[in-house]
């Protein structure tokens, strides 16, 4: 059994407690929201995020950053990304040498570009930094529908410690060296989901979906590559995977945020109706500005960002999509796979 604290109890943070719990851990779960954990301490269920997941009574929940941080074998960081570097920087001090903290949010710093393991080793750095990503909703997660994930770690070791401590009958975990590549296909995916959630709010149909995730893949791995990724990742449960099961759920709230801009809603207006958090909106802004950083070509993304601050209709985003220059498939992919990199573990 292992002490584990949750940091952030929405959907994803309950959900990961319910797992952990049934795994035979010790879980405590922190929110930074005062009314967020008298409800989940009077009712054992977070009612508006994860409905009809009931927490154990024997769970703790608390506000209190000191006291779930001390004396936990595992530290899972939950809170969404505009919130990891205000939180890694709070948990900074209560950290001891060598704690493992699991990142589970999504996301890119726009301001600084940066991936999530990056900020929390920058605001940690006695921190053991692993990542936790793939096709894995809440809802699902928290009724125990089999869902594969996968666990990325600079150290094989760590990898390992997590895949036992997170696998269950009906959560398979694999492991990966390649955080970089885990945590862009993450990041990434969610402003691909967006453009598939508007796709669908202008009635378009699954020829529509179906080229938005296969040319989405395309534009992260391609982006993804130049950065330092590995292409099996992008083409694997983190890449592909996450990528499908977020342009088609019905539990994506990127999905959700899109339908409702694809049918006329603002961005704001979108985000408000939705109420939970829409990674995808934080990290298109930081998607086109690494991709310009490293001159990839990111015409999907590059049209997100034109709709979501620049006021462009979805409609008109789609026709030049289509009226782009006339191209062989997939061919500048080809040539980045030659030089993919080398595997460390
Ligand atoms: N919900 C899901 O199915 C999955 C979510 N994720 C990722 O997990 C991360 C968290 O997502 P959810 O739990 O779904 O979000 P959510 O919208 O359900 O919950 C957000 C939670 O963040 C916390 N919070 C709010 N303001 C905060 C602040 N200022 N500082 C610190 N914490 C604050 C609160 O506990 C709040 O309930 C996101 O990056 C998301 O992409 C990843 C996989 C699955
Ligand atoms: O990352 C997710 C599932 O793997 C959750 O996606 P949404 O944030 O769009 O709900």
């Amino acid at each position: 059994m292992a002490k584990i604290g949750i940091i952030g109890a929405g959907s994803w943070g309950c959900a990961l407690a319910w797992l952990l719990h049934n795994n035979g851990n010790q879980v405590t779960v922190w929110s930074i929201m005062e009314d967020e954990v008298s409800m989940l301490k009077n009712c054992h269920e977070h009612k508006d995020k994860l409905p009809g997941v009931i927490l154990p009574k024997e769970m703790e929940f608390t506000t209190d950053l000191e006291s779930v941080a001390a004396d936990k074998d595992v530290l899972v960081l939950a809170v969404p990304s505009p919130f990891t570097r205000s939180t890694a920087g709070k948990m900074a001090p209560l950290i001891k040498e060598g704690q493992k903290i699991v990142n589970v949010a999504k996301g890119i710093e726009d301001s600084t570009l940066m991936t999530l393991s990056e900020i929390i080793e920058q605001e940690i750095p006695q921190a053991d930094v692993v990542v936790l990503s793939g096709p894995s909703h809440a809802e699902e997660v928290g009724k125990g529908i089999p869902t594969t994930i996968v666990v990325g770690a600079k150290r094989k070791d760590t990898a390992e410690y997590m895949q036992g401590l997170f696998m269950s009958q009906v959560f398979r975990v694999y492991t990966s060296s390649d955080v970089l590549g885990i945590e862009l296909g993450a990041a990434l995916k969610n402003v691909v989901a967006l453009a598939a959630g508007m796709a669908d709010g202008l009635g378009y149909g699954d020829n529509t979906k179906a080229a938005l995730i296969t040319r989405g893949i395309a534009e992260i791995a391609r982006l993804g590559i130049s950065m330092g990724g590995r292409i099996e990742t992008f083409y694997g449960l983190t890449g592909i995977g996450d990528l499908i099961v977020t342009c088609a759920s019905m539990h994506s709230r990127n999905r959700k945020a899109g339908i409702l801009i694809g049918k006329g809603a603002t961005m704001e207006e979108a985000m408000n109706q939705v109420k939970m958090v829409v990674e995808g909106v934080y990290s298109a802004k930081a998607g086109y500005a690494l991709a310009q950083k490293y001159q990839v070509n990111v015409p999907i993304i590059e049209q997100v960002n034109k709709i979501l601050f620049e006021g462009m209709p979805a409609a008109q985003a789609v026709s030049e999509l289509m009226l782009r220059d006339k191209k062989v498939e997939n061919i500048d992919l080809r040539q980045l796979y030659q030089n993919s990199v080398e595997i460390p573990w």
